[in-house]
């Protein structure tokens, strides 16, 4: 195909949608994005409307084509990354949701998931699929829904309904829907169901009886990268090459295909991701065992991955609850403005902690406050929750792994934050580097798809790409370090035990 040299990815996030058309050299041409709305119907409750979603990335493509000027004629593939874990159930005859999406963040099964957990607790199904039963993944949604929307099971045995993840719906969508739409989905996105086995890369048909998921509704699972379909509309002619979780985009957008390397992406949440190459690697200290990537029929990639509920989002918190600043930019200056946190520690628990503690009854808390703490202390404190929340997950890294990262990739909004990107460097006392091409999630899927179709040849083609653009080294001495993490823990103890389960 000698004159289709752009690949396209959708990246289909939390809080927007956005199509990164890519040249050849894995340089940018065009972005389009747009938001979406956020439906909190109860506290803790956090939905989307997956109709809405589907029309946002028909925009996204559209404007991101029309600023390229480029026709899909010109594409040689399209990629699919997603936010993982938000879950959508369809009826397969109509194409249309049986109710609003129910988002990563919602805590609505967290009562389910205790029950279902049983004398096991969260490790019930930890060995099959390496996650902890929490109310973050896909499984317990689903069988909220089932058991919620009225007359849906019986529909869903009929096999009426069709179940997906955010990539599912879209690949569904994008090529043809209800007239002959693929229901497939990719082993990362899959994997965070669940109610994927991590070893034969299948559903778990105990586990799909254990959570009364009937197989029925479920898609077939895939590789990351392998032509899933053609496109119809105004995509039509496009091959559907990759579909990858975006944390596991953003690993193969940092070239992270070697074992022992890892990158960590600093948006709303953050997600650490170390691969560990091609063996799973049991966690025992609060990481979870995770796919890393499949290319077509090659060995799958498996990843460790650290999953931080806030950090992006505290400092949102900052600006929007507390008013303290105007812009997320503003933060660096104020927090500049003196030497150290004053002593305050600030443990963004706000809907409990995730890795590495997985604490549904954390909430959060500000400690060492004295008559002294300003709100240029509190600041600092606010940027280095999401360096110490880091570093926690780092330890878990090498506990679980005994790998030492020696460099940590980062990319994602909060890296253009020098300020933090130092203290990140500091308290894990490796450098932190930046790449060029800060959109590696877009970039990830669009490299596997391009994989997919011959744009490019191997992954060495791809980690030939990966450009330095800052590097952040180590300045702070390791006694200050040790004092201050202790600190840290100590006010993450000060967060546990607030909140019941199942309480509103
Ligand atoms: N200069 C900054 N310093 C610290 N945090 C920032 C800065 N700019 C943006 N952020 C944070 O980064 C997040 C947005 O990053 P992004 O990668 O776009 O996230 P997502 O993909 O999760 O929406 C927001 O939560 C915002 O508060
Ligand atoms: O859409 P993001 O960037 O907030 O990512 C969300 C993660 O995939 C949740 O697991």
């Amino acid at each position: 195909m000698p004159d289709r040299k752009h690949v396209a990815a959708i990246d289909q996030g939390t809080t927007s949608s956005r199509c990164i058309i890519f040249d050849q050299d894995g340089a940018i041409v065009a972005v389009d994005q747009r938001e979406h709305r956020q439906i909190f119907p109860k506290p803790g409750w956090v939905e989307h409307d997956a109709t809405e979603i589907w029309s946002k990335v028909q925009a996204v493509v559209a404007g991101a084509l029309a600023k390229a000027g480029l026709r899909a004629s010109d594409l040689s593939a399209l990629g699919i990354t997603n936010q993982r874990e938000t879950t959508v159930l369809w009826d397969r005859a109509t194409g249309k949701p049986v109710h609003n999406a129910i988002v990563w963040q919602d805590t609505r099964t967290s009562a389910l998931c205790n029950e279902l957990g049983g004398t096991d607790g969260q490790d019930r199904f930890r060995d099959a699929t390496g996650l902890p039963l929490a109310s973050y993944f896909s499984g317990p949604k689903a069988a909220w829904l089932l058991d919620n929307v009225p007359g849906l099971r019986q529909r869903a045995e009929r096999g009426e309904i069709a179940f997906g993840t955010i990539d599912s719906w879209l690949i569904w969508n994008l090529t043809g829907g209800t007239d002959g739409g693929v229901h497939v989905t990719d082993v990362t996105n899959a994997g965070r169901t669940m109610l994927m086995n991590l070893e034969t890369l299948q559903w778990d048909t105990s586990i799909l009886s254990a959570m009364n998921v009937p197989q029925d509704v479920l898609p077939e699972i895939k590789s990351s990268a392998e032509v899933y379909g053609t496109a119809v509309g105004q995509l039509a002619g496009v091959p559907v090459a990759s579909a990858l979780g975006d944390q596991q985009a953003a690993v193969f957008g940092q070239a992270c295909y070697d074992t022992g390397t890892a990158k960590n992406t600093y948006g709303t949440g953050s997600f650490l991701l170390l691969n560990t190459g091609n063996r799973p690697v049991p966690s025992k200290s609060g990481l979870l065992t995770t796919m890393g990537y499949q290319i077509g029929g090659e060995a799958p990639v498996y990843c460790l991955e650290g999953s931080i509920a806030i950090t992006g989002a505290l400092v949102q918190w900052f600006r929007d609850q507390l008013g303290i600043i105007r812009s997320a930019d503003e933060i660096e200056t104020l927090a500049a403005s003196v030497e150290d946190n004053g002593g305050a520690y600030i443990v963004p628990a706000f809907s409990g902690l995730f890795a590495p503690y997985w604490r549904s009854d954390a909430r959060g808390v500000i400690t060492g406050l004295t008559r002294y703490v300003t709100k240029a202390h509190l600041a600092r404190a606010v940027l280095e929750a999401t360096s110490w929340q880091t570093r926690e997950v780092v330890d878990a890294m090498y506990q679980d792994s005994g790998v030492h990262i020696t460099t940590l990739k980062v990319d994602g909004g909060m890296t253009k934050n020098n300020l933090l990107m130092q203290h990140q460097a500091d308290v894990l006392g490796v450098p932190v580097v930046r790449p060029k091409v800060s959109e590696t999630t877009c970039l990830g899927a669009a490299y596997a798809a391009g994989l997919a179709t011959g744009v490019w040849n191997d992954l060495d083609e791809l980690k030939a790409h990966w450009q330095k653009d800052a590097e952040w080294t180590p300045q702070m001495g390791a006694e200050a370090r040790d004092k201050e993490y202790g600190n840290w823990r100590k006010a993450v103890e000060r967060s546990f035990g607030w909140h019941e389960d199942g309480e509103a």
